[in-house]
């Protein structure tokens, strides 16, 4: 489904992959070794080499707009631009979704300037399953929660994968998290990405 072939961005190796539909790579590795910056490229994002597909078609085929809202890049901060939490959704946020995030029932009435960084952390999640994505490149999503909030929002991301056969890349620190939402492990290491056995 999400075909990466040679794609180079920076000094770093070229990197080909494929996630399956319904699959979640867990892609790990120390600090400052280039994960955030891979997620980025597929995303186009960022200046790359090499090329990115989703179902066959490749992202240089299409408009950028339209890449990202299918390949939807979730950063550990997420960017909010307007001045309410609702001005950026398209879609009403189901009440369930509120609730299984612990999140108040009119939060999205909120000033923006207000939330704190589990909420901002949340929200954004919301955000990026409001447009529907195909492929979710998440960047540490659960890395400002606590582990009630990190289940819920592992339990709702693997819901929306299975239900809508979405796939993602998957950027955490936390083991026993790849273990949990993973099949297949990926390690960025020197440079390049390497398949973790075992
Ligand atoms: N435009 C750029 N030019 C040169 N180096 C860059 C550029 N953007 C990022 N870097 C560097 O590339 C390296 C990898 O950054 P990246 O954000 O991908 O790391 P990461 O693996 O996601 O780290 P962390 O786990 O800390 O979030 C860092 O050392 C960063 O400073």
């Amino acid at each position: 489904m999400l075909k990466v072939e040679g794609l180079a961005f920076l000094d770093w190796e070229p990197v080909s992959l494929q996630v399956k539909t319904g699959e979640v790579l867990c892609v790990e590795g120390a600090s400052g070794t280039g994960k955030s910056l891979l997620l980025r490229a597929i995303a186009d994002l960022i200046p790359h080499a090499g090329e990115v597909y989703l179902d066959g078609v490749a992202c240089s085929d299409i408009s950028p707009t339209q890449w990202r809202r299918s390949v939807s890049f979730l950063s550990a901060e997420a960017l909010w631009w307007e001045d309410t939490v609702g001005a950026h959704f398209l879609e009403p946020v189901p009440a369930e979704r509120l609730q299984r995030l612990a999140l108040a029932a009119d939060c999205l009435g909120w000033e923006v300037t207000r939330l704190s960084m589990g909420e901002r952390q949340r929200l954004g999640l919301l955000r990026m399953l409001d447009r529907q994505p195909r492929v979710l490149l998440l960047d540490e999503p659960t890395s400002n929660l606590d582990a009630a909030s990190s289940q819920a929002v592992e339990d709702l991301l693997l819901e929306y994968i299975k239900s809508t056969n979405a796939c993602a890349l998957w950027v955490t620190h936390d083991h026993s998290q790849a273990a949990r939402v993973g099949g297949r492990r990926l390690r960025m290491q020197g440079r390049r990405l390497q398949e973790v056995l075992g």
